[in-house]
């Protein structure tokens, strides 16, 4: 097939396009992809190979599926690939694109990463939450230990995006409470990781068969309004000095934009700072969240695994204290269990759609202008090539005596991307990962439910903005640290 009979210009010496499964018209190859799209991809990638041409609705698309594939779109041509595609969601929620996540390439996304990166997720700004984040952990325990003192059943699922949402919140807005607005926002995040045919079908995206736009439009209305009245708040108490250290996001973009020594720099309006909100709120909840309970699910399923980090905890922290943030970087068996779970269960198993920019050959092939680029992380990290026969199995071992981390210089593990896309929260992400699973497995130990054994507990998946379990992975705690009170 060549690039001319899907519409393209006629070029003398085209290249052919990648081969890939024949569509039908209109729906292209939409109809293939099922329910748990990372899946069936890895179906047809085996036939086609790890470049592999769709078309998703009317939309080009690439579907790249092995680690060097992935390093020739993420690294040797990134800047071709760094772009995004144009989706509804981003139209009616994030404010036509004034974010950081939904933007195409170009000098309005450099500049909001720019800030993203160098006022908001730096190393030093994740350091000053650190009590905040001690604090939301604290009464977490508490309220698990009550539990563990009932022998009552803990849905972890739960427990960890109240958590999870309780970090977040007080991160951005510096208050934690959220009634008014939370099942608001995780109605975005449902609509936002819908299959909405608008985005592949552009002339059905006005007509808006399935209401999806609609209800977009609802909570959209809902969210502005939450977030006009956080910012008016931080506005009124602008005048109270705070220290550098305890400035929220909202505090950080409002000095920003109002500095007279920098002169608004950023060039932030109100819509920016609502939209970079936003993406946070989205970005940031669901997939530590998420991170976190696949990470637990493992643990549960091999006991020898959570034998070994627990005995791993009592001999670095020791059983007369909680873990602390610092001990992290010492819990060398828990930072591979995390690593591997990483592997296996990326959140966001086809990473975020990435666009290009030109017309490009790569391997001989002709990737066209304005074609979706879905690279496909979930199947790279159980190739069998790079990661040998066992490539299916929980084995944090695997990493022992290797330097292969997951911030995207490795292109056979790729849970936050590479490249210029690339998540611009990892530390923060790693930090709070790590520092949950760490301390619910430090402070308790886990049984399943009603004498459920390990090898019975269900990995089944749910296909969204995050890829979470299916199910939700419930278990009752006991108590084990020889202290009362934290
Ligand atoms: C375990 C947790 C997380 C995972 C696995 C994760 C993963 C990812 C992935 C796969 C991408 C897309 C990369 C690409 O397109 O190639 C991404 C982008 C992004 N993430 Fe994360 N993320 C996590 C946590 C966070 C947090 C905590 C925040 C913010 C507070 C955040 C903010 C963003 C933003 C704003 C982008 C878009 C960047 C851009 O388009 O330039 N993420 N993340």
């Amino acid at each position: 097939r060549l690039w001319s009979s899907f519409g393209g210009k006629k070029k003398k010496n085209v290249y052919p396009l990648p081969p890939g499964p024949m569509g039908v018209p209109i729906l292209g190859n939409l109809h293939m992809l099922g329910s748990l799209p990372h899946r069936s991809l890895h179906k047809f990638a085996k036939k086609y190979g790890p470049i592999m041409f769709i078309r998703l609705g009317l939309v080009p698309t690439v579907v790249v599926s092995s680690p060097e594939a992935a390093e020739l779109f993420l690294k040797t041509h990134d800047y071709n690939f760094a772009s995004r595609p144009p989706v509804q969601s981003a139209k009616y929620l994030h404010y036509g694109n004034k974010g950081l996540a939904f933007s195409q390439y170009g000098p309005y996304w450099r500049n909001i990463r720019k800030l993203c990166t160098l006022e908001l997720l730096t190393n030093l700004k994740v350091e000053m939450f650190k009590p905040m984040r001690t604090d939301a952990m604290g009464g977490l325990v508490e309220s698990v230990k009550i539990a563990a003192e009932a022998r009552d059943v803990v849905d972890l699922s739960a427990m960890t995006q109240t958590v999870l949402g309780d970090m977040t919140y007080r991160m951005l807005f510096r208050r934690g409470d959220r009634v008014e607005i939370e099942s608001t926002i995780q109605e975005a995040l449902r609509l936002t990781g819908l299959f909405n045919l608008g985005d592949y079908i552009p002339y059905v995206g006005t007509l808006d068969p399935q209401g999806i736009n609609r209800r977009l439009k609802n909570v959209s209305k809902v969210i502005d309004k939450y977030l006009e009245q956080i910012i008016d708040e931080h506005m009124r108490d602008a005048h109270e000095k705070r220290s550098r250290n305890d400035m929220d996001f909202v505090d950080v973009m409002l000095s920003l934009m109002h500095s007279k020594d920098t002169e608004n720099q950023y060039g932030l309006d109100r819509p920016n700072i609502k939209a970079i909100l936003l993406d946070m709120l989205e970005g940031g909840m669901d997939t530590s969240a998420t991170a976190i309970e696949w990470g637990f699910s493992e643990v549960m399923k091999h006991p020898r695994v959570l034998k070994r980090v627990q005995e791993e905890l009592r001999s670095v922290v020791g059983m007369d204290r909680m873990v602390d943030e610092a001990d992290i970087s010492k819990l060398e068996y828990l930072n591979m269990v995390v690593k591997e779970s990483m592997r296996l269960h990326p959140v966001g198993p086809l990473l975020a759609p990435h666009e290009s920019m030109e017309d490009l050959t790569i391997n001989g092939y002709h990737i066209p202008k304005k074609s979706r680029i879905i690279i496909n992380a979930w199947v790279i990290g159980r190739d069998p090539r790079v990661w040998s026969e066992n490539a299916e199995e929980f084995y944090p071992e695997r990493f022992i005596g290797t330097n292969i981390d997951v911030r995207g210089h490795d292109f056979k593990l790729l849970p936050f991307g590479s490249g210029r896309r690339s998540c611009p929260a990892i530390q923060l992400a790693l930090t709070v990962v790590t520092i949950v699973l760490a301390q619910m497995l430090h402070c308790f130990d886990w049984e399943l439910p009603n004498g459920m054994l390990p090898e019975d507990l269900d990995m089944n998946e749910k296909f969204g903005l995050a890829v979470s379990r299916a199910n939700p992975l419930l278990a009752t705690p006991t108590f084990r640290l020889s202290i009362h009170r934290m």
